[in-house]
Protein backbone atom coordinates (compact mmCIF):
# COMPACT_ATOMS: atom_id res chain seq x y z
CA UNK A 1 0.00 0.00 0.00
CA UNK A 2 1.20 3.61 -1.35
CA UNK A 3 0.65 6.08 1.33
CA UNK A 4 0.48 10.03 1.99
CA UNK A 5 0.08 12.53 4.32
CA UNK A 6 -2.13 15.24 4.85
CA UNK A 7 -1.79 18.27 7.23
CA UNK A 8 -3.85 21.45 8.10
CA UNK A 9 -2.29 23.66 10.02
CA UNK A 10 -5.41 25.90 10.75
CA UNK A 11 -5.46 28.66 13.42
CA UNK A 12 -6.34 26.47 16.54
CA UNK A 13 -4.08 23.44 15.74
CA UNK A 14 -2.33 21.55 13.59
CA UNK A 15 -4.09 18.09 11.90
CA UNK A 16 -2.35 14.73 10.09
CA UNK A 17 -3.92 12.79 8.16
CA UNK A 18 -2.06 9.14 6.61
CA UNK A 19 -3.75 7.72 4.28
CA UNK A 20 -3.77 4.67 1.46
CA UNK A 21 -3.03 6.96 -1.72
CA UNK A 22 -5.11 4.69 -4.22
CA UNK A 23 -8.32 4.44 -2.07
CA UNK A 24 -8.22 7.33 0.52
CA UNK A 25 -8.72 4.86 3.73
CA UNK A 26 -7.71 6.45 6.76
CA UNK A 27 -4.78 4.77 8.05
CA UNK A 28 -3.35 6.90 10.91
CA UNK A 29 -3.66 10.10 12.26
CA UNK A 30 -2.34 12.86 14.98
CA UNK A 31 -3.22 16.73 16.30
CA UNK A 32 -1.10 19.26 18.41
CA UNK A 33 -2.65 22.59 19.23
CA UNK A 34 -1.16 26.17 17.98
CA UNK A 35 -0.90 28.82 20.52
CA UNK A 36 -4.15 31.24 20.72
CA UNK A 37 -3.65 34.79 19.55
CA UNK A 38 -3.48 36.59 16.22
CA UNK A 39 0.21 36.83 16.21
CA UNK A 40 2.20 33.81 16.34
CA UNK A 41 5.97 32.30 15.67
CA UNK A 42 6.22 30.10 12.76
CA UNK A 43 8.19 27.93 14.60
CA UNK A 44 4.99 26.76 17.09
CA UNK A 45 3.73 25.84 13.75
CA UNK A 46 6.70 23.79 13.12
CA UNK A 47 6.69 22.59 16.60
CA UNK A 48 2.66 21.10 16.36
CA UNK A 49 3.68 19.65 12.74
CA UNK A 50 6.48 17.52 14.58
CA UNK A 51 4.19 16.56 17.74
CA UNK A 52 0.98 15.62 15.05
CA UNK A 53 3.46 13.80 12.64
CA UNK A 54 5.01 11.95 15.48
CA UNK A 55 1.49 11.05 16.66
CA UNK A 56 0.76 9.88 13.12
CA UNK A 57 2.92 7.67 13.55
CA UNK A 58 5.67 9.42 11.28
CA UNK A 59 6.67 9.82 7.50
CA UNK A 60 9.01 6.10 6.91
CA UNK A 61 6.68 4.86 4.90
CA UNK A 62 4.71 7.56 3.50
CA UNK A 63 5.51 8.40 -0.22
CA UNK A 64 4.33 12.26 -0.40
CA UNK A 65 3.07 14.82 1.24
CA UNK A 66 1.25 18.01 1.42
CA UNK A 67 0.24 21.20 3.62
CA UNK A 68 -2.79 22.93 3.38
CA UNK A 69 -2.72 25.44 6.46
CA UNK A 70 -4.71 28.89 7.38
CA UNK A 71 -4.67 31.46 4.45
CA UNK A 72 -2.88 35.00 4.63
CA UNK A 73 -0.22 34.64 7.42
CA UNK A 74 2.09 37.54 7.22
CA UNK A 75 5.70 35.36 7.15
CA UNK A 76 8.25 37.72 7.04
CA UNK A 77 11.80 36.22 6.15
CA UNK A 78 15.36 38.25 6.41
CA UNK A 79 18.09 36.94 3.55
CA UNK A 80 19.19 34.06 5.63
CA UNK A 81 15.85 33.00 5.34
CA UNK A 82 15.27 33.65 9.39
CA UNK A 83 11.71 34.68 10.82
CA UNK A 84 11.63 38.73 11.33
CA UNK A 85 8.85 38.84 13.62
CA UNK A 86 5.84 36.74 14.66
CA UNK A 87 3.72 35.82 11.67
CA UNK A 88 0.36 38.36 11.60
CA UNK A 89 -3.02 35.94 11.06
CA UNK A 90 -5.82 36.09 9.03
CA UNK A 91 -7.77 37.40 12.36
CA UNK A 92 -5.30 39.66 12.80
CA UNK A 93 -7.40 43.09 12.57
CA UNK A 94 -4.32 45.85 13.30
CA UNK A 95 -4.37 46.68 9.36
CA UNK A 96 -8.25 48.04 8.86
CA UNK A 97 -6.31 51.02 8.62
CA UNK A 98 -3.58 50.10 6.12
CA UNK A 99 -6.63 48.25 4.05
CA UNK A 100 -8.66 51.32 3.70
CA UNK A 101 -5.24 53.29 2.79
CA UNK A 102 -4.46 50.99 -0.06
CA UNK A 103 -7.96 50.56 -1.48
CA UNK A 104 -8.45 54.38 -1.70
CA UNK A 105 -4.62 54.76 -3.80
CA UNK A 106 -5.22 52.00 -6.13
CA UNK A 107 -8.27 54.25 -7.04
CA UNK A 108 -11.00 52.58 -5.22
CA UNK A 109 -12.71 49.14 -4.49
CA UNK A 110 -13.59 48.56 -8.34
CA UNK A 111 -9.32 48.86 -9.44
CA UNK A 112 -8.87 46.21 -6.65
CA UNK A 113 -11.17 43.79 -7.59
CA UNK A 114 -9.67 43.94 -11.08
CA UNK A 115 -6.74 44.09 -10.47
CA UNK A 116 -6.56 40.66 -8.31
CA UNK A 117 -10.53 39.81 -7.76
CA UNK A 118 -10.40 40.94 -4.14
CA UNK A 119 -11.25 44.53 -2.04
CA UNK A 120 -8.50 43.85 0.28
CA UNK A 121 -9.53 44.13 4.12
CA UNK A 122 -7.51 43.46 7.09
CA UNK A 123 -6.96 39.66 6.87
CA UNK A 124 -5.29 40.30 3.25
CA UNK A 125 -1.59 39.61 3.68
CA UNK A 126 -0.86 42.92 1.58
CA UNK A 127 -2.25 44.66 3.95
CA UNK A 128 -0.02 43.47 6.72
CA UNK A 129 2.75 44.32 5.02
CA UNK A 130 1.32 48.26 4.43
CA UNK A 131 0.89 47.68 8.33
CA UNK A 132 4.52 46.56 9.13
CA UNK A 133 6.23 49.55 6.81
CA UNK A 134 4.21 51.80 8.62
CA UNK A 135 4.55 50.59 12.13
CA UNK A 136 7.78 48.55 12.46
CA UNK A 137 9.82 50.02 9.55
CA UNK A 138 13.12 48.27 10.02
CA UNK A 139 11.74 44.60 10.18
CA UNK A 140 9.88 45.83 6.97
CA UNK A 141 13.51 46.50 5.94
CA UNK A 142 14.92 43.43 7.11
CA UNK A 143 11.93 41.43 4.92
CA UNK A 144 14.08 39.95 1.97
CA UNK A 145 11.13 37.55 1.55
CA UNK A 146 7.62 37.09 2.63
CA UNK A 147 5.54 33.80 2.12
CA UNK A 148 2.49 32.14 3.66
CA UNK A 149 1.95 29.73 6.30
CA UNK A 150 1.99 26.83 4.31
CA UNK A 151 4.61 28.11 1.80
CA UNK A 152 6.75 28.48 4.71
CA UNK A 153 6.03 24.90 6.65
CA UNK A 154 6.57 23.24 3.39
CA UNK A 155 10.02 24.73 2.85
CA UNK A 156 10.95 24.01 5.93
CA UNK A 157 10.41 20.82 4.99
CA UNK A 158 12.49 20.47 2.51
CA UNK A 159 15.09 22.23 4.49
CA UNK A 160 15.19 25.56 4.32
CA UNK A 161 17.10 25.82 1.53
CA UNK A 162 17.28 29.19 1.08
CA UNK A 163 14.38 31.97 0.54
CA UNK A 164 14.44 32.06 -3.47
CA UNK A 165 13.64 28.37 -3.12
CA UNK A 166 9.92 29.37 -1.58
CA UNK A 167 7.08 27.85 -3.69
CA UNK A 168 3.53 28.29 -2.91
CA UNK A 169 0.26 27.39 -5.05
CA UNK A 170 -2.73 29.48 -7.18
CA UNK A 171 -5.20 29.07 -4.32
CA UNK A 172 -2.19 30.24 -1.16
CA UNK A 173 -1.37 33.18 -3.70
CA UNK A 174 -4.84 34.25 -4.44
CA UNK A 175 -5.23 35.52 -0.85
CA UNK A 176 -2.59 37.73 -0.52
CA UNK A 177 -3.37 40.73 -2.64
CA UNK A 178 -0.58 40.91 -4.80
CA UNK A 179 -1.51 37.82 -7.17
CA UNK A 180 -4.20 37.96 -9.78
CA UNK A 181 -6.03 34.99 -10.27
CA UNK A 182 -7.28 36.09 -13.83
CA UNK A 183 -3.78 36.34 -15.56
CA UNK A 184 -1.86 33.63 -13.27
CA UNK A 185 0.84 36.35 -12.27
CA UNK A 186 2.28 38.58 -9.28
CA UNK A 187 1.21 42.05 -9.36
CA UNK A 188 4.62 43.21 -8.11
CA UNK A 189 3.43 46.90 -8.26
CA UNK A 190 0.99 46.19 -5.40
CA UNK A 191 3.74 44.65 -3.37
CA UNK A 192 5.79 47.86 -3.74
CA UNK A 193 2.80 49.97 -3.14
CA UNK A 194 2.30 48.39 0.19
CA UNK A 195 5.42 47.45 1.15
CA UNK A 196 7.91 50.34 -0.89
CA UNK A 197 10.23 47.47 -1.80
CA UNK A 198 9.45 44.34 -3.56
CA UNK A 199 10.60 41.27 -1.38
CA UNK A 200 11.51 37.70 -2.80
CA UNK A 201 7.79 36.14 -3.08
CA UNK A 202 6.87 31.98 -3.47
CA UNK A 203 7.54 30.53 -6.86
CA UNK A 204 3.95 30.02 -7.78
CA UNK A 205 3.61 25.56 -8.81
CA UNK A 206 0.66 24.47 -10.87
CA UNK A 207 -2.03 21.76 -9.17
CA UNK A 208 0.43 18.91 -9.40
CA UNK A 209 3.97 19.98 -9.41
CA UNK A 210 6.60 18.62 -7.17
CA UNK A 211 7.56 21.26 -4.28
CA UNK A 212 10.80 19.39 -3.40
CA UNK A 213 11.51 16.51 -1.26
CA UNK A 214 11.76 15.98 2.58
CA UNK A 215 14.09 13.43 2.55
CA UNK A 216 12.62 10.55 0.96
CA UNK A 217 9.30 12.13 0.62
CA UNK A 218 7.90 14.01 -2.20
CA UNK A 219 6.74 17.00 -1.58
CA UNK A 220 3.21 18.46 -2.90
CA UNK A 221 2.54 22.40 -3.34
CA UNK A 222 0.08 22.31 -0.78
CA UNK A 223 -2.83 25.36 -0.87
CA UNK A 224 -4.39 27.61 1.58
CA UNK A 225 -6.88 25.63 3.86
CA UNK A 226 -10.29 26.48 2.05
CA UNK A 227 -8.92 24.99 -1.43
CA UNK A 228 -7.99 21.84 1.00
CA UNK A 229 -11.48 21.42 2.02
CA UNK A 230 -12.59 21.68 -1.79
CA UNK A 231 -10.49 19.14 -2.65
CA UNK A 232 -11.27 16.92 0.73
CA UNK A 233 -14.93 16.93 0.41
CA UNK A 234 -14.85 16.61 -3.79
CA UNK A 235 -16.51 20.28 -4.20
CA UNK A 236 -17.92 20.63 -8.07
CA UNK A 237 -19.97 22.75 -10.03
CA UNK A 238 -23.08 23.65 -8.41
CA UNK A 239 -22.02 22.60 -4.82
CA UNK A 240 -21.36 25.09 -2.06
CA UNK A 241 -19.45 24.71 1.18
CA UNK A 242 -20.25 26.15 4.14
CA UNK A 243 -17.16 25.64 6.51
CA UNK A 244 -17.38 26.23 10.36
CA UNK A 245 -14.16 26.76 11.98
CA UNK A 246 -12.31 29.06 13.40
CA UNK A 247 -13.31 31.50 10.51
CA UNK A 248 -16.94 30.31 8.61
CA UNK A 249 -16.49 30.20 4.85
CA UNK A 250 -18.92 29.56 2.22
CA UNK A 251 -17.27 28.89 -1.04
CA UNK A 252 -18.27 27.50 -4.38
CA UNK A 253 -16.08 25.80 -7.33
CA UNK A 254 -15.95 28.65 -10.62
CA UNK A 255 -14.80 27.90 -13.60
CA UNK A 256 -14.36 31.58 -14.04
CA UNK A 257 -12.73 34.63 -12.07
CA UNK A 258 -14.98 36.72 -9.85
CA UNK A 259 -14.65 40.58 -9.28
CA UNK A 260 -16.80 41.41 -6.43
CA UNK A 261 -16.31 45.25 -6.22
CA UNK A 262 -18.41 45.24 -3.11
CA UNK A 263 -15.49 43.39 -1.04
CA UNK A 264 -17.52 40.78 0.01
CA UNK A 265 -16.60 37.93 -2.25
CA UNK A 266 -13.36 37.14 -2.16
CA UNK A 267 -12.07 36.10 -5.92
CA UNK A 268 -9.56 33.32 -4.77
CA UNK A 269 -8.28 30.13 -7.17
CA UNK A 270 -8.51 26.77 -5.96
CA UNK A 271 -6.33 23.65 -5.97
CA UNK A 272 -7.56 22.72 -8.94
CA UNK A 273 -6.65 25.05 -11.93
CA UNK A 274 -10.47 26.59 -11.27
CA UNK A 275 -11.76 29.32 -8.96
CA UNK A 276 -13.23 29.21 -5.37
CA UNK A 277 -15.22 32.96 -5.07
CA UNK A 278 -15.43 33.11 -1.04
CA UNK A 279 -16.97 35.09 1.20
CA UNK A 280 -15.54 34.69 5.16
CA UNK A 281 -16.87 36.13 8.70
CA UNK A 282 -14.58 35.84 11.28
CA UNK A 283 -17.22 34.70 14.12
CA UNK A 284 -17.79 31.19 13.73
CA UNK A 285 -17.24 27.80 15.36
CA UNK A 286 -15.60 29.59 18.56
CA UNK A 287 -19.21 32.00 18.84
CA UNK A 288 -19.91 28.64 20.07
CA UNK A 289 -16.63 27.83 22.33
CA UNK A 290 -17.99 30.95 24.05
CA UNK A 291 -21.48 30.49 24.37
CA UNK A 292 -20.80 27.43 26.43
CA UNK A 293 -18.28 29.62 28.32
CA UNK A 294 -20.38 31.94 29.45
CA UNK A 295 -23.18 29.17 30.12
CA UNK A 296 -20.33 27.15 32.15
CA UNK A 297 -21.39 23.81 29.81
CA UNK A 298 -19.82 21.64 27.33
CA UNK A 299 -20.45 22.02 23.55
CA UNK A 300 -22.55 19.15 23.49
CA UNK A 301 -24.49 20.34 26.08
CA UNK A 302 -25.04 24.24 24.35
CA UNK A 303 -26.15 22.25 21.42
CA UNK A 304 -29.01 20.09 23.32
CA UNK A 305 -30.04 23.82 24.98
CA UNK A 306 -30.15 25.34 21.97
CA UNK A 307 -32.45 22.89 20.97
CA UNK A 308 -34.95 23.47 23.55
CA UNK A 309 -35.21 26.66 22.46
CA UNK A 310 -37.77 28.02 19.75
CA UNK A 311 -36.64 28.66 16.29
CA UNK A 312 -36.09 32.40 17.09
CA UNK A 313 -35.37 32.45 20.56
CA UNK A 314 -38.54 34.02 21.41
CA UNK A 315 -36.82 36.74 19.76
CA UNK A 316 -33.40 36.84 21.31
CA UNK A 317 -30.78 37.62 18.68
CA UNK A 318 -26.96 37.50 19.10
CA UNK A 319 -24.81 39.76 16.87
CA UNK A 320 -21.82 37.44 16.98
CA UNK A 321 -18.99 39.95 16.01
CA UNK A 322 -16.92 39.00 18.99
CA UNK A 323 -13.81 39.25 16.91
CA UNK A 324 -14.51 42.43 15.07
CA UNK A 325 -16.19 41.29 11.78
CA UNK A 326 -14.73 41.07 8.23
CA UNK A 327 -17.88 40.21 6.19
CA UNK A 328 -19.37 42.72 6.79
CA UNK A 329 -16.31 44.83 7.23
CA UNK A 330 -16.40 46.21 10.73
CA UNK A 331 -12.94 44.74 12.48
CA UNK A 332 -14.09 47.64 15.65
CA UNK A 333 -17.46 46.14 16.10
CA UNK A 334 -18.30 43.38 19.18
CA UNK A 335 -20.84 41.31 20.16
CA UNK A 336 -24.30 42.26 20.93
CA UNK A 337 -27.10 40.85 22.48
CA UNK A 338 -30.63 42.10 21.44
CA UNK A 339 -34.51 41.42 22.51
CA UNK A 340 -33.92 40.61 26.10
CA UNK A 341 -36.99 40.34 28.15
CA UNK A 342 -37.68 38.44 31.24
CA UNK A 343 -38.91 35.25 29.08
CA UNK A 344 -36.10 34.78 27.14
CA UNK A 345 -33.65 34.96 29.70
CA UNK A 346 -32.98 31.46 29.64
CA UNK A 347 -29.34 29.37 29.20
CA UNK A 348 -31.47 27.53 26.24
CA UNK A 349 -32.65 31.07 24.78
CA UNK A 350 -29.60 31.97 24.59
CA UNK A 351 -27.87 29.22 23.30
CA UNK A 352 -30.13 29.20 20.15
CA UNK A 353 -29.23 32.90 19.76
CA UNK A 354 -25.51 32.14 19.60
CA UNK A 355 -25.88 29.39 16.83
CA UNK A 356 -28.18 31.05 14.87
CA UNK A 357 -26.41 34.42 15.12
CA UNK A 358 -22.88 32.51 14.04
CA UNK A 359 -25.49 30.82 11.15
CA UNK A 360 -27.32 33.71 10.07
CA UNK A 361 -23.92 35.83 9.09
CA UNK A 362 -22.87 32.38 7.42
CA UNK A 363 -26.82 32.61 5.53
CA UNK A 364 -25.64 36.18 4.45
CA UNK A 365 -22.68 35.31 2.77
CA UNK A 366 -24.56 32.74 0.71
CA UNK A 367 -26.65 35.34 -0.21
CA UNK A 368 -23.55 37.70 -1.16
CA UNK A 369 -22.14 34.23 -3.28
CA UNK A 370 -25.49 34.74 -5.85
CA UNK A 371 -24.65 30.63 -5.99
CA UNK A 372 -28.26 29.07 -6.49
CA UNK A 373 -26.64 25.91 -4.89
CA UNK A 374 -27.46 22.10 -5.93
CA UNK A 375 -25.81 21.11 -2.76
CA UNK A 376 -25.06 22.76 0.64
CA UNK A 377 -22.03 21.29 2.08
CA UNK A 378 -21.68 21.88 5.73
CA UNK A 379 -18.36 21.14 6.97
CA UNK A 380 -15.47 21.99 9.81
CA UNK A 381 -15.09 21.64 13.45
CA UNK A 382 -18.50 23.55 14.46
CA UNK A 383 -20.70 20.78 11.72
CA UNK A 384 -20.03 18.56 14.51
CA UNK A 385 -22.62 19.96 16.61
CA UNK A 386 -26.08 18.51 16.10
CA UNK A 387 -27.52 21.51 17.11
CA UNK A 388 -25.96 23.40 13.79
CA UNK A 389 -26.99 20.40 11.94
CA UNK A 390 -30.19 20.75 12.85
CA UNK A 391 -30.94 24.87 12.43
CA UNK A 392 -28.67 25.32 9.40
CA UNK A 393 -31.05 24.06 7.08
CA UNK A 394 -33.91 26.54 9.02
CA UNK A 395 -31.33 29.24 8.72
CA UNK A 396 -30.18 28.75 5.32
CA UNK A 397 -33.75 28.18 3.73
CA UNK A 398 -32.62 24.43 2.01
CA UNK A 399 -31.62 21.09 3.05
CA UNK A 400 -27.78 20.94 3.89
CA UNK A 401 -25.95 18.36 3.37
CA UNK A 402 -22.73 16.95 5.86
CA UNK A 403 -20.69 14.72 4.77
CA UNK A 404 -18.74 12.10 6.54
CA UNK A 405 -17.14 13.53 9.84
CA UNK A 406 -13.51 14.62 8.93
CA UNK A 407 -10.45 16.27 9.06
CA UNK A 408 -11.66 18.02 5.91
CA UNK A 409 -8.63 19.92 4.93
CA UNK A 410 -5.91 17.63 5.74
CA UNK A 411 -7.55 14.59 3.60
CA UNK A 412 -7.56 17.03 0.44
CA UNK A 413 -3.91 17.64 1.09
CA UNK A 414 -3.73 14.47 1.14
CA UNK A 415 -5.55 13.87 -1.92
CA UNK A 416 -3.65 16.59 -3.62
CA UNK A 417 -0.31 14.34 -2.27
CA UNK A 418 -2.13 11.11 -3.85
CA UNK A 419 -2.50 13.58 -6.98
CA UNK A 420 1.32 14.37 -7.06
CA UNK A 421 1.70 10.60 -7.04
CA UNK A 422 -1.08 9.76 -9.69
CA UNK A 423 -0.14 12.37 -12.53
CA UNK A 424 -3.29 12.30 -13.68
CA UNK A 425 -5.49 15.29 -15.30
CA UNK A 426 -7.82 14.99 -12.47
CA UNK A 427 -7.61 14.15 -8.56
CA UNK A 428 -7.41 10.76 -7.64
CA UNK A 429 -11.12 9.52 -7.43
CA UNK A 430 -11.41 8.29 -3.46
CA UNK A 431 -14.03 6.20 -1.79
CA UNK A 432 -16.23 8.69 0.04
CA UNK A 433 -18.86 7.64 3.52
CA UNK A 434 -22.52 8.12 2.87
CA UNK A 435 -23.54 11.72 3.94
CA UNK A 436 -26.34 12.99 5.92
CA UNK A 437 -29.08 15.44 4.43
CA UNK A 438 -30.99 17.73 7.08
CA UNK A 439 -33.74 19.30 6.27
CA UNK A 440 -35.84 21.76 8.25
CA UNK A 441 -38.88 24.49 7.77
CA UNK A 442 -37.23 27.89 6.68
CA UNK A 443 -37.22 30.51 9.45
CA UNK A 444 -37.05 33.66 7.62
CA UNK A 445 -37.97 35.53 10.56
CA UNK A 446 -35.09 34.12 12.14
CA UNK A 447 -32.84 36.10 9.06
CA UNK A 448 -34.98 39.28 9.51
CA UNK A 449 -34.75 39.84 12.98
CA UNK A 450 -30.97 39.23 12.93
CA UNK A 451 -30.85 41.89 9.93
CA UNK A 452 -32.19 44.57 11.79
CA UNK A 453 -30.09 43.94 14.88
CA UNK A 454 -26.63 43.68 12.80
CA UNK A 455 -27.55 47.03 11.15
CA UNK A 456 -27.71 48.50 14.86
CA UNK A 457 -24.52 47.52 15.36
N1 LIG B 1 -19.16 18.71 19.07
C1 LIG B 1 -18.92 19.98 18.75
N2 LIG B 1 -19.89 20.91 18.86
C2 LIG B 1 -19.67 22.19 18.52
N3 LIG B 1 -18.47 22.64 18.06
C3 LIG B 1 -17.48 21.77 17.96
C4 LIG B 1 -17.63 20.40 18.27
N4 LIG B 1 -16.44 19.79 18.04
C5 LIG B 1 -15.60 20.76 17.60
N5 LIG B 1 -16.21 21.94 17.57
C6 LIG B 1 -15.67 23.26 17.19
O1 LIG B 1 -14.73 23.12 16.21
C7 LIG B 1 -13.85 24.23 16.29
C8 LIG B 1 -12.59 23.88 15.59
O2 LIG B 1 -12.93 23.62 14.26
P1 LIG B 1 -11.84 23.39 13.16
O3 LIG B 1 -12.53 23.26 11.84
O4 LIG B 1 -10.94 22.29 13.60
O5 LIG B 1 -11.09 24.78 13.28
P2 LIG B 1 -9.76 25.32 12.60
O6 LIG B 1 -9.47 24.39 11.45
O7 LIG B 1 -10.10 26.70 12.19
O8 LIG B 1 -8.69 25.32 13.66
C9 LIG B 1 -13.72 24.54 17.76
O9 LIG B 1 -13.67 25.95 17.96
C10 LIG B 1 -14.99 23.93 18.35
O10 LIG B 1 -15.87 24.92 18.80
O1 LIG C 1 -9.06 33.95 6.06
C1 LIG C 1 -9.65 32.93 5.74
C2 LIG C 1 -10.21 32.76 4.40
O2 LIG C 1 -10.05 33.87 3.56
C3 LIG C 1 -9.78 31.85 6.77
O3 LIG C 1 -10.68 30.86 6.35
C4 LIG C 1 -8.42 31.29 7.12
O4 LIG C 1 -7.95 30.49 6.05
C5 LIG C 1 -8.44 30.55 8.45
O5 LIG C 1 -9.05 29.32 8.41
P1 LIG C 1 -9.46 28.37 9.64
O6 LIG C 1 -8.34 28.24 10.55
O7 LIG C 1 -10.69 28.94 10.23
O8 LIG C 1 -9.77 27.06 8.96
Amino acid sequence: MTLVAGVDSSTQSCKVVIRDAETGALVREGRAPHPVGTEVHPDHWWEALQRALAEAGGLSDVAALSVGAQQHGMVCLDENGQVVRDALLWNDTRSARAAQDLVAELGGPQAWAEAVGSVPVASFTVTKLRWLAEHEPDNAARTAAVGLPHDWLTWRLAGAPGVNALTTDRGDASGTGYWSPGTGSYRPDLLKLAMGHTPVVPRVLGPTAQAGRAGEVMLAPGTGDNMAAALGVGLGPGDVAVSIGTSGTVFACAGEPSHDPSGAVAGFADATGRFLPLVCTLNAARVLDAAARMLGVGLDELGDLALQAPPGADGLVLVPYLEGERTPNKPDATGSVHGLRLANSTPAHFARAAVEGMLCGLADGLDALGVEPRRILLIGGGARSRAVRQIAPAVFGRPVVVPEPGEYVADGAARQAAWLLSGTAEPPAWLAGEPEVYEADPAPGVRARYAEAAAAV
